[in-house]
């Protein structure tokens, strides 16, 4: 396992279209989860939870996409229908993290949706830290309600984003960062 400074440093997203087999292994799967569970929260609200899609579960959950996209775009081509079919098909696991929010006193909804996305983060690292490419996603489908409702969320919930984890099948492009005396100022 890399060092983790040199991982943070070097991590980047892998495409879902460059990944193959094999996913991570049930028991990765469950340090993945874990590690995605463990992420700062004010309150201890877990305002998040986690979707997994595996094998069938990624297809079935392609037929929702394609079902609402064919039904509000009823002139839409096949071949338009069978991307929306298998937009969970290239990465063999994928990760949906829902975030909810509940009125408190001290938390505001933003603090529970950063909380989210903490945890999303924490997924693509600890992925990463496995040895597999991971890239957090969303696309249309993740902001649709009816596909929300297709995949069983509630209707307070919404989709802080898929995360789409596998074997890289080739070595991943970086691109430039920002540097920090853009980013940075010293009050
Ligand atoms: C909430 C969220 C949603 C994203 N959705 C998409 C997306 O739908 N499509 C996309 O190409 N990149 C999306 N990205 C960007 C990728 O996750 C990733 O940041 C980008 O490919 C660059 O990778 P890296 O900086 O992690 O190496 C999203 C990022 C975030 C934080």
């Amino acid at each position: 396992m890399p060092d983790a400074l040199e991982l943070l440093k070097i991590r980047r997203s892998v495409k879902p279209r460059e990944m193959t087999g094999p996913g991570p292994s049930a028991d990765e799967l469950d340090t993945i989860l874990t590690i995605g569970a463990r992420v700062p929260d004010h309150g201890k609200l877990t305002p998040w939870r986690f979707i997994v899609f595996e094998g069938d579960g990624r297809l079935r959950a392609g037929e929702v996409i394609a079902t609402v996209f064919e039904r509000k775009n009823p002139s839409a081509p096949a071949a338009d229908i069978e991307i929306e079919k298998r937009r969970l098909m290239d990465a063999p696991l994928v990760i949906g993290v829902v975030s909810f929010t509940r009125p408190h006193p001290k938390v505001p909804a933003l603090e529970q949706e950063l909380s989210a996305g903490a945890s999303a983060m924490n997924i693509v690292n600890a992925a990463t830290a496995l040895g597999y490419g991971a890239c957090w996603l969303t696309g249309w489908f993740a902001f649709d309600r009816d596909v929300l409702d297709g995949l069983g969320l509630k209707a307070d919930e919404k989709l802080a984003g898929f995360i789409h984890i596998g074997t890289p099948s080739k070595p991943a492009e970086d691109r430039p960062r920002p540097a920090l005396s853009d980013i940075v100022t010293r009050f």
